[in-house]
């Protein structure tokens, strides 16, 4: 593909899409009209930049747009869905007219169907157009796969003031918002019981928020979900998912079945079809997206990243298992072992830790408080702080001296390391 000044012109319903590799960048400019990435407006003549992208531009009444640098591919489609994802926005609208005028809830949506369907894109849109009507609605993503708020691992919950940054996305320095996440790992099948109650603790985060702020409670809230929602074992949990969230409907992007099982349930659904542009996106193009969203939580515009060398004794560090810790023969009669039981268990702080990402959380080490109190805690008592803490941030270990029993952590920003637990997750990155 050329790297040479290509220019495009798009008549009004056109879309320009285009991919672009994570380690090129595609430089695209606005010369004439007006056009907008999944709702947000851009902006004429500024020099958009993406890498590692696959989007789609599109234009109400025509526009003109110009590229420039490697792309994978790049055309001008015209079979889009965007008139009804903006109807679909007109009637969150009236509801949220509703619900401010009689002091309620807003909508709460969740937005359901297979993988690369178009679920973020759509959940990014109807915010993005709420934002633009001056909305605050809340963004839930409970896929923890996708790091669509905070990084991959955990599932997380945003209020969104304005439309999303173009080419910085939701990152929260650029919003000078923290978002709400909780550390949960990749799979939902893995351990489904923790993943639901961390559900509920999301849902708990938002009511909290919601009763603080009419406006906000009255705006909404828009859940971006798992692909795995929509395979056999995953529709009892999207089924638990609907009922802690109070869902009042379910968008089902082009999955006739799912919106059968879901309507039989008594839910409301609105079905859509897959818009003309999605792309699909392999496992390589996944994990090379997950290393360019760490190195950004690190390294991204606006930080000032810290490394510093700390003993092993600064750092307690516990992992999520599943699974009854004692063996059954060790358990007092009559007790039985739950398999699906989760436990936060102690890592050993050495090598196994290098190049691993580690969870901040908010629960403070045994020992003395502010106070003068002193804090110990059984394992359990451990375990179920960990459970309920959300994510106060993730340092990256980048090397370990098993010798000089030290390593070197790295920050985001600089700072000391605060006095509670980290855990260990799955997230392993070279930073390089
Ligand atoms: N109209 C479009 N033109 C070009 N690319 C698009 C368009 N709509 C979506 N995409 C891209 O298609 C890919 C898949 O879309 P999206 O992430 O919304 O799907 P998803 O259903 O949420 O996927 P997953 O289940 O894997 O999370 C993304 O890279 C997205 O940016």
């Amino acid at each position: 593909m050329s790297v040479k000044k290509r220019e495009w012109t798009l008549k009004p319903n056109e879309e320009f899409r285009f991919e672009v590799e994570p380690k090129q960048t595609l430089t695209v400019k606005l010369t004439e009209g007006k056009a907008e990435l999944f709702g947000t407006e851009l902006a004429v003549d500024y020099e958009y930049q993406f890498q590692g992208k696959k989007l789609g531009i599109f234009t109400w009444h025509g526009c003109k747009l110009e590229t420039s640098g490697p792309a994978i591919s790049e055309y001008i489609g015209s079979e889009t869905m965007m008139n009804e994802h903006l109807n679909m926005h007109f009637a969150l609208e009236n509801l949220r007219i509703q619900a401010k005028k009689e002091n309620r809830n807003g909508p709460r949506v969740m937005i359901v169907g297979s993988s690369d369907t178009g679920k973020t894109t759509l959940a990014k849109t109807l915010i993005n157009y709420g934002t633009r009507h001056q909305r605050t609605p809340i963004l839930c993503d409970i896929d923890p796969k996708s790091g669509l708020i905070s990084l991959p691992g955990t599932i997380s919950c945003m209020v969104i003031t304005r439309p999303i940054d173009v080419e910085e996305e939701l990152n929260a320095n650029i919003y000078k918002t923290s978002p709400i996440a909780y550390y949960y790992g990749s799979n939902i099948f893995d351990k489904q019981e923790f993943y639901l109650l961390l559900v509920n603790n999301i849902k708990d985060s938002i009511e909290k928020k919601l009763d603080n702020d009419d406006k906000i409670r009255s705006d909404g809230i828009i859940v971006d979900t798992p692909c795995e929602f929509v395979e056999q074992q995953g529709i009892e949990i999207l089924k638990e998912a609907i009922e802690l969230l109070k869902i009042d409907c379910v968008i089902v992007i082009g999955n006739e079945r799912i919106s059968s099982i879901l309507t039989q349930a008594g839910k409301s659904v609105i079905k859509l079809q897959k818009s003309g542009g999605i792309a699909s996106r392999d496992k390589i193009w996944h994990r090379q997206i997950q290393a360019k969203r760490i190195k950004e939580y690190f390294y991204g515009k606006d930080l000032t990243p810290f490394s510093q060398t700390v003993s092993f004794n600064d750092i307690i560090v516990r992992q999520i298992k599943k699974g009854m810790l004692a063996p059954s023969s060790a358990l007092p009669i009559g007790m039985e072992t739950n398999p699906n039981s989760i436990n936060f268990v102690k890592i050993e702080t050495s090598e196994i830790l290098l190049h691993s990402i580690l969870v901040v959380s908010f629960v403070p080490l045994p020992g003395t408080d502010d106070e003068g109190n002193i804090k110990l805690y059984t394992p359990e008592e451990e375990t179920e702080l960990l459970k309920k803490s959300n994510v106060c941030g993730f340092v990256y270990i980048s090397e370990v001296d098993e010798v000089k029993r030290k390593m070197t952590v790295l920050g985001p920003n600089p700072g000391r390391l605060p006095k509670t637990f980290f855990v260990m997750g799955e997230l392993k990155w070279l930073d390089s």
